[in-house]
């Protein structure tokens, strides 16, 4: 799967950190019928690889894993059976064995010389990462401005509110965020913030 397949089948990513409070295969069954088939589940807790492997089960899901910083985690989502993955920044090394694997890869840039140092390597898509904190829409704006071809997923501090002004981002095809699943929801509140989610649409 290509990561332009990935950030167009669906406008929002929901960004999973899981932790024993839902069970991996009914949470992924939820926000997929909701219209969120795009999952990705960070590597920041030990239940990650396990529920990338329940997830991607699902059908109809398409399920990532995130928070990947090396070659050897990378390696271990895509046994879990991983179709993409998704980093915080972009370094050679994850690059060069993403591009080794084949598997779908967006990595986080928050410069113009992160872009940069992307373009070298022979990438286009990106996560703007952190969106919130890296100066909002201005800087969105500002950083896509001199790439034409650039695409991005904004991810960090996303809301919500304000998620339909970040899709209406020329150069945004989709974004992603932890706000669908927060801790202490029911599968049912989830089930409604991901169908709100699903029917937002990038221009
Ligand atoms: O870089 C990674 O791989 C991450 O896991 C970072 C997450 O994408 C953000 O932390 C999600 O941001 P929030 O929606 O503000 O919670």
């Amino acid at each position: 799967m290509l990561i332009d397949q990935v950030m167009q089948a669906a406008p929002v990513i929901p960004v999973l950190v899981m932790n024993g409070e839902h069970d991996p295969a009914e949470l992924a069954n939820v926000l997929v019928e909701a219209g969120l088939p795009v999952l990705e589940v960070t590597l920041r807790t030990p239940d990650a690889l396990d529920a990338v492997r329940a997830m991607a089960k699902v059908p109809g899901a398409i399920v990532g894993a995130g928070t990947v910083l090396n070659p050897r985690q990378l390696d271990a989502a895509q046994e879990a059976g991983a179709q993409f993955i998704v980093a915080p920044g972009l370094t050679e090394p994850l690059t060069r064995a993403a591009q080794a694997s084949g598997i779908a890869y967006l990595p986080g840039v928050a410069t113009a010389g992160g872009i940069m140092r992307g373009l070298d390597l022979g990438l286009e898509r990106f996560k703007f990462f952190p969106a919130e904190a890296a100066g909002g829409l201005p800087a969105l704006r500002s950083l896509a401005a001199p790439f034409g071809a650039v695409r991005f997923c904004p991810t960090g501090g996303i809301t919500e509110a304000t998620a339909p002004d970040w899709l209406a981002e020329p150069a945004v095809t989709c974004i992603g965020g932890s706000w669908l699943v927060k801790k202490g929801l029911s599968l049912a509140e989830i089930g409604a913030l991901a169908a709100r989610a699903g029917a937002l649409r990038a221009r």
